[in-house]
């Protein structure tokens, strides 16, 4: 081959939309070396020029089990992707910039990473996010059930309470809705828990297992001190601080932010280590678990956030409460009641 045409066809590559090439001609060198000896996944990101999305396409440029990836944003896609692609990691990066290349982005994709939305100022909830957040959410699932309707997504726009039932509505809708297959991000809760926790037990975070139930707003953020691993035990005054600080961590960011956004190098963090999972699950890793917001029977809400097991299919398993205290008890019931309300709220978005 012509060392012109060699130099052609990688710049065509990365900037598909500035290629007069045919498709075919342009992908076909990159994709055979993306598809060669060390087999991976196809991962996009949406918003992947955001203050998450930034740092999680370099956590993911990293990752071994990542062989394509594809960055989508409404802004700015071209100079991250150019920045990422320079990284001398195994996995191919290709930007898309805008509408028009959002079928581009998620054709051919195993996994979609979504933190496209805008993030709360002080003073904000999370709820205050739905009248923008839910419309992006919206299109961008349309986009998924159209080009990649057999993708595991995972959720990280908030609301996450109410965009999960919207994206569930919208791929019911399409007719391609897979319950296993939509998980709501709540990583940053457990990373954080597992983080707090650790301080006042006096362990290494990494040795410290925190489940977090519920969902991923305020009082719907039950952290079960009862059952972390290693087992132990917590004054009430502990208890109340931990559950407090937890239920807070999002609010503790954007405060600190003071106006330039919420959480997004812990959250680039959570969402790579949740989507390294995923990825496991796809693999066939056995014994893949992880908290996640899903369909679920556990309650008698639709969705609800406790650890599943993450397989070939998705969240193939999702597991019980296990055994609660009188203190968590009473925590559920504050946490259904809110949760209860965003669920309906995401539902009658879509169904209005
Ligand atoms: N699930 C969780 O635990 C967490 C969720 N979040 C949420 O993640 C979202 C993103 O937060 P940041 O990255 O800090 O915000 P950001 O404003 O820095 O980035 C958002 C990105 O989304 C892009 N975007 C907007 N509309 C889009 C569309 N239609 N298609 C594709 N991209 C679009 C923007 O251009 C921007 O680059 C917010 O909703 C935030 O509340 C943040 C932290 C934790
Ligand atoms: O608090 C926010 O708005 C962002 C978020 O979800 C978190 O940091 O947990």
């Amino acid at each position: 081959m012509e060392a012109n045409q060699r130099i052609a066809r990688i710049s065509a590559h990365l900037h598909p939309q500035n290629s007069q090439m045919e498709e075919s001609c342009v992908l076909k060198p990159l994709e055979c070396r993306a598809k060669g000896g060390a087999p991976g996944f196809k991962v996009a990101i949406l918003g992947a020029a955001g203050g998450i999305g930034q740092p999680l396409a370099m956590l993911m440029k990293m990752n071994p089990l990542v062989s394509v990836l594809h960055l989508y944003d409404v802004v700015n896609a071209p100079g991250v992707t150019a920045d990422i692609s320079h990284m001398d990691t195994g996995a191919v990066v290709r930007g898309f910039l805008g509408q028009p290349q959002l079928e581009g982005a998620l054709t051919g994709m195993d996994l979609v990473v979504i933190p496209a939305g805008v993030p709360r100022k002080p003073g904000m909830t999370r709820d205050d996010l739905f009248n923008i957040n839910a419309g992006i959410v919206r299109t961008l699932c349309e986009g998924i059930a159209k080009c990649c309707p057999n993708a595991i997504v995972n959720l990280i726009s908030n609301p996450v309470n109410s965009t999960v039932p919207i994206a569930a509505e919208v791929f019911k809708k399409a007719g391609t809705y897979d319950p296993k297959r939509l998980l709501g991000v709540t990583m940053l809760d457990v990373v954080r828990a597992n983080t707090f926790v650790a301080e006042v037990l006096g362990l290494d975070p990494r040795e410290v297992d925190v489940p977090v139930v519920g969902g991923h707003a305020g009082v719907t953020i039950l952290p079960l001190l009862s059952q972390v691993k290693p087992p132990c035990s917590f004054t009430k005054e502990e208890v109340e601080y931990l559950t407090k600080r937890i239920q807070d961590g999002g609010t503790e960011v954007v405060q600190a932010k003071a106006g330039a956004g919420s959480a997004t190098l812990s959250m680039a963090y959570a969402a790579v280590k949740f989507a390294d999972a995923c990825l496991r699950g796809l693999r066939g890793d056995a014994g893949v678990i992880e908290c996640a917001f899903v369909a679920s029977e556990v309650t008698e809400l639709p969705f609800f956030a406790t650890k599943v097991r993450l397989g070939r299919s998705g969240a193939e398993e999702v597991y019980q409460l296990g055994p609660l205290n009188e203190y968590e008890r009473i925590g559920l019931e504050h946490a259904k009641k809110e949760l209860g309300e965003s669920i309906q709220k995401g539902i009658s978005f879509i169904k209005k």
